[in-house]
Formats: structure tokens, C-alpha cells, sequence
């Protein structure tokens, strides 16, 4: 199995904060990593860094081989890191099929403030990526009016507009009923797999984890405490003390 992304000895810190000290990591075509830790960890830094938020004091990142350090973040989501919940808010006034229609066409380099938006070609491809998330029942419904289990779909959806190889979240379903949570994951999950994009997810749910993670990375301090599959890492007594007892 090839790396797409591929981590070396990052270091970054914030004054005395220690956020990435001696991380490396790879994340391999076809992952679904969960990235593990304690508040504070480092676990955002190092989303940070590889989406060009943040340029670490040392070491690489590079995709698919290619470094992507000093690449702006527009560029390395060109390249195929996107990241979801970080795309500015929905337009809200706007249908959800207007958003996802903004987000194909911008992607596609044909959006223009005249274009009626409803005649790019586009369109069915944005309709496909709704149903995938099952969000095609709300696809002429307000933003605004959206749930917030649909919404966090329809950020996935307008994050695979961007058409990744890679999908970086943090806390996929964070503010979501804990009710709601599985089916959302479920959704996800299958949307990532039938695209083939490969995903990483910082994860405070142990349950979400031992259910959607082929492999887990355990932060603790700004390091790596631990990797492996979840059945490895969530029995090991040092992230029980460190991570699942907290
Ligand atoms: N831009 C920044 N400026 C100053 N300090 C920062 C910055 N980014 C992160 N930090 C600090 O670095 C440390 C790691 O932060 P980070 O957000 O990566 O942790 P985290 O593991 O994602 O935490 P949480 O689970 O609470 O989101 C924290 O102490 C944080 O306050």
C-alpha cells in the first residue's frame, strides 16, 4: 500500500507550548484514521500543517511524494487535501443545491456572477453527490433550515465537490444528537468509500472510533504515543490512563 500523505519528525511549538514534537506519520490510500488524544494534544496542529494552515519549525509533509510545505492551503486542496467544517459557512439564503452547484462550478473554474447557476453542466454531479450523503430530500430547502445532522452531510458533500483524494475532519460529528451519530458516520463512511477518498478524523468518541477506524494515532503532549489498528491501541493500558480514562 502507497502513502498519500507522509509525515516526518514535525515540530512546532507556540511559546512554551510544545504542539508537534518528533510526529510522524503515514496515512495510506484507502485509510480511515482516527487521530486519538487528550484537549491540547496536537491533534488540529497537525490538521493544520498538512492543509497549509500552519508551517511546522521542522520537518516535512509531503503528498503523494511531493512536498507540500510553503504550499498555500487553496493550493494543496487543488492537489487533493481538502478539509470539511472548514469551508466558510453555507450561504444560507441559498437552496442546498444552490450551495453544492456554487461549490462544483467554483471547483471547475466556471463560476461567473451572470451564470445562471442552474444550467452548468455540473448540475447532475452535484445532485449525485447529495444522494450519496442522502441529502437529496432537502435539496430545495433553505440552507438555513437545515438540521444539524443533514447540514454536517451537505459540509461533506461540498467537501467532496472539491473532488480529494484526501478528506481531513475534525470531530465529524461533533454537536450532533448522540441518537443521530451512527446513521451520520454510516452515511459518511459509505459517501467516502463509493468516491474512494481516504479519510483522517479527530475522534473523542472511543465508540466511533473501534467502529469506523481501520487505524487510530494516539497524541499525547504534541507527540505520537501510539499507532495501530483500534483493536491494538484502545486495549493498551497506556491510552486507557492517558486518553479513554480522561
Ligand atoms: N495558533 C496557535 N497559537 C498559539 N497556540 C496554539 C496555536 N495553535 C495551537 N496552539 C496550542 O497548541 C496546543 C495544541 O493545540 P491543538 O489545537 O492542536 O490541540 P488539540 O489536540 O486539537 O486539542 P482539542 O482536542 O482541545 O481540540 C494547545 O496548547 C494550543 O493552545
Amino acid at each position: 500500500m502507497s502513502a498519500l500523505i507522509s509525515a516526518r519528525e514535525l515540530a512546532i511549538s507556540f511559546g512554551g507550548v510544545i504542539a508537534a514534537e518528533d510526529v510522524s506519520l503515514e496515512v495510506f490510500e484507502g485509510d480511515h484514521l482516527a487521530i486519538i488524544g487528550p484537549n491540547g494534544a496536537g491533534k488540529t496542529t497537525f490538521l493544520n500543517i498538512c492543509t497549509g494552515y500552519l508551517k511546522p519549525q521542522a520537518g516535512s509533509v509531503t503528498f503523494q511524494g511531493k512536498s507540500i510545505l510553503g504550499a498555500s492551503p487553496r493550493a494543496i486542496t487543488r492537489m487533493g487535501i481538502a478539509r470539511a467544517f472548514q469551508i466558510p459557512q453555507l450561504f444560507t439564503e441559498q437552496t442546498v443545491l444552490e450551495n453544492m452547484l456554487i461549490a462544483v462550478a467554483s471547483q471547475a473554474r466556471r463560476f461567473a456572477p451572470f451564470t445562471s447557476l442552474m444550467k452548468i453542466p455540473e448540475r447532475k454531479e452535484a445532485e449525485h453527490l447529495l444522494v450519496l450523503v442522502g441529502c437529496d430530500d432537502v435539496m430545495d430547502r433553505p440552507a438555513s433550515e437545515l438540521p444539524e445532522g443533514k447540514r454536517k452531510l451537505v459540509d461533506i458533500a461540498l467537501a467532496l465537490a472539491l473532488k480529494p483524494k484526501v478528506l481531513l475532519m475534525d470531530e465529524p460529528t461533533s454537536g450532533v444528537a448522540s441518537s443521530e451519530k451512527f446513521a451520520i458516520m454510516d452515511t459518511l463512511l459509505a459517501a467516502l468509500k463509493e468516491e474512494q477518498v481516504t479519510s483522517v478524523f479527530v475522534e473523542h468518541d472511543m465508540e466511533m472510533v473501534s467502529r469506523y477506524a481501520n487505524r487510530v494515532a494516539v497524541w499525547n503532549a504534541g507527540h505520537i504515543q501510539s499507532q495501530g489498528t483500534p483493536e491494538e491501541v484502545l486495549k493498551d493500558p497506556e491510552v486507557v490512563r492517558t486518553v479513554i480514562g480522561v
